[in-house]
């Protein structure tokens, strides 16, 4: 659970006194009445604040306070899990109630809520699911949109479907009775952004109004570098060593673009940390990313021991809506690293991450992480013209993301994404691919239309591709085994653990789950070696044997929550779960193959592998147990592209396969 290791249970008497007073301080308490009359007397306002003004944790309280939101609930959207988690354990202490009692979250996989729950911090995706089973989102009376200048896919249908929704609900009509009653219970939209691009948000709303909310409690001095960095990673260390030896304690917030420059730079710290005298304080490093599994992440939350300063080493999961206590003073790399899904010529198309200068609006909220619980000092290691020539904000995640999965959605709710009133429009190159993979799982059929099958693929958290598999394997007899699977690639972190020093022990330890048809199956073994351990021995034999065998231990336990989870899901459609085909890969690699059909590639005379549903010639990531193999066809669970393209969790089938699924016969069609 991402709060575990926070106050989940509110705060004492003593505590909350001192958290009223705090709330009393921030800027924006100033405005308390107003702001209350102003969402009052507007259908949609959009509010702009600067970072720590008290936006997020303060207008959904006032809303309750004040009984402006009457008896529904208040949803509060954010981008990402970690803020709606812990800006819930914030303002649930902040209302001195127990987490899951008034104030609660809902994110992937995660749910602290009961009928009591009035304000519900939610990520956009978990908001944007609920409008498959209430497509008014009735139970919500405002419904928040945080961080809107992010532009996330979820967020843009969001808005779009809001506008709709709002039509819906808060046009008096004059028609019947019951048509009236069902109509008017109005919702109240705000959208929130730090940034300055409010005028788009308010011309999607009929100009909507705008108001700002001015100031920030605690000032933020940002210091620019004289002249551009070329290693940054090595640029970040020396900063962070010239503050550890120079200036007055207060943790630091380091933003880098990924794990791999994450760890990199860890590296570096710890060496030159345990060279420091006696007299200069300990430093403890902690990491922050989005494949790292969530409790591991919560870490940050918890407060350095004495005389020790904290390094948190964050990519852009710690840049907007959240406090880390301690933090005095952020570096900022100036880089991050972006998602692009690559359409052009590659059948399915794929995504990757590409590593780019952030924008303005990033560096806004990055800087704005130091000054959250008093005066903040922010090195950014760019210049001041670096900034000036930056972006103002992201472009919008509609314009470069893999539509499927949004496609599916809107589908069951009788949308088609060409259609909606959106404030950008994708590409048709974009949307002709998802409709294809759709087309070819056998969610739409010929005429676009969604088949009873992509309906029940919906009702499950998953990706189309990975719904699709454990529908099939009703038919195949191996739905434990196709769960036990899917929970392990649906986690946030990766399973193996990939150290590059220690890669050649790691792949002797794992040696003994190596499966000779691929990477499922030994995914499917370590699952199964685990379960033993877990059975026979306690907490402590479990983690010895995942360190001995370079597993992370964290990726187990959460692929067991969301097995737990998707049993339910298999549960509400009839799937009985606990059919297993024992040994019998056949049918559990035919299940895969339904949902990765797109995603497979038949071997070339020169050793290569070209893929069945697009152009490109890939090879097998070395990380993989088929890396030195030569098998007739492969399915994947995913391409990356480095200097080539290389597909990652990768299985060998029979090329017959594809023929029994009916999947080449799609291709042609
Ligand atoms: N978990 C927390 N621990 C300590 N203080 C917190 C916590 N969460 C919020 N605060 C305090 O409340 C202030 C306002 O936070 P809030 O998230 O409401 O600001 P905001 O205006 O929405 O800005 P941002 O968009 O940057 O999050 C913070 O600056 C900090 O002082």
């Amino acid at each position: 659970m991402e709060g575990d290791n926070q106050n989940i249970n509110g705060a004492g008497p003593s505590t909350n006194g001192l958290l009223q007073d705090q709330r009393k301080l921030l800027p924006i308490a100033r405005g308390r009445d107003a702001l209350v009359r102003e969402i009052q007397e507007n259908d949609v306002t959009i509010l702009l604040g600067e970072t720590g003004s008290g936006k997020t944790t303060q207008i959904p309280q006032y809303l309750l306070e004040s009984g402006a939101s009457g008896s529904g609930i208040i949803a509060v959207t954010q981008p990402r899990r970690v803020a709606a988690t812990s800006l819930a354990v914030r303002v649930a202490a902040e209302q001195n109630d127990k987490l899951g009692k008034r104030v609660g979250y809902s994110v992937r996989f995660d749910e602290r809520s009961s009928p009591e729950t009035r304000i519900k911090y939610l990520t956009d995706g978990m908001i944007v699911r609920e409008l498959l089973s209430d497509p008014l989102l009735s139970q919500y009376s405002v419904i928040i949109v945080d961080e809107a200048h992010e532009r996330t896919l979820r967020t843009d249908l969001l808005i779009s479907n809001l506008k709709m929704i709002q039509g819906k609900r808060n046009h008096r009509s004059t028609g019947s009775k019951e048509k009236e009653k069902e109509k008017f219970n109005p919702l109240k939209i705000v959208i929130m952004s730090a940034t300055l691009d409010a005028e788009k948000f308010s011309m999607f709303y009929q100009n909507a109004k705008i108001i700002y909310v001015k100031g920030r409690q605690h000032p933020v001095k940002v210091y620019h570098s004289l002249e551009s960095q070329t290693d940054y990673v090595e640029s970040a260390m020396r900063t962070f060593f010239q503050i550890h030896t120079d200036q007055t304690p207060g943790d630091v917030l380091i933003f880098l673009p990924g794990q791999e420059d994450i760890e990199s730079l860890e590296k570096s710290i710890r060496l030159f940390a345990n060279q420091l005298p006696h007299d200069v304080m300990d430093v403890l490093i902690c990491s922050m990313y989005a494949a790292q599994a969530p409790g591991q992440n919560s870490k940050v939350f918890l407060p350095s021991p004495a005389r020790t300063r904290k390094c948190i080493l964050a990519t852009n999961i710690a840049e907007t809506s959240i406090t880390i206590p301690g933090v005095k003073y952020v570096i900022d790399t100036g880089m991050c690293k972006e998602k692009r899904y690559l359409a052009r010529n590659t059948g399915g198309g794929f995504d990757t991450l590409l590593t780019r200068a952030i924008t303005k609006s990033s560096a806004m909220q990055r800087a704005g992480r130091a000054g959250r619980e008093g005066m903040g000092l922010c090195f950014r290691l760019y210049t001041e013209d670096a900034f000036d020539t930056m972006d103002l904000s992201p472009e919008p995640e509609i314009l470069r993301c893999s539509l499927t999965s949004s496609i599916l959605q809107l589908k069951c709710l009788n949308q088609d994404l060409e259609d909606l009133d959106l404030m950008d429009m994708p590409d048709t190159e974009s949307i002709s691919s998802a409709l294809k993979t759709l087309w070819l799982l056998d969610a739409i059929d010929q005429n676009k239309e969604l088949t009873p099958l992509g309906r029940q693929m919906a009702l499950f958290p998953l990706e189309p591709v990975h719904a699709r598999a454990v529908i099939a394997s009703r038919e195949q007899g191996c739905t434990s085994e196709v769960l036990d699977i899917i929970s392990v690639l649906s986690a946030s972190s990766k399973l193996f653990v990939d150290v590059a020093e220690h890669r050649e022990a790691a792949s002797e330890a794992r040696r003994m789950f190596r499966h000779a048809s691929g990477d499922h199956l030994t995914i499917l073994n370590v699952i199964r070696a685990y379960s033993d351990i877990s059975t026979t021995g306690g907490k402590a034999a479990r983690r010895e044997w995942c360190r001995k065998h370079f597993l992370n231990e964290k990726t187990l336990s959460e692929a067991s929550e969301i097995r737990s989870q998707l049993r339910q899901a298999c549960g509400r459609m009839r799937i009985d779960w606990n059919v297993s085909c024992g040994d019998g890969e056949g049918q559990l690699l035919k299940s895969l193959a339904y949902g990765l059909a797109q995603n497979s590639a038949f071997l070339q005379p020169d050793g290569s592998y070209k893929q069945t549903m697009g152009h490109s010639v890939i090879k097998i990531h070395p990380g993989s147990v088929l890396c030195d193999k030569k098998v007739p066809a492969i399915i994947y669970d995913e391409l990356i592209y480095t200097n080539q393209i290389y597909a990652r969790g990768v299985s060998s089938v029979q090329k017959s396969t594809f023929t029994a699924i009916g999947a080449l016969n799609r291709r042609s069609s």
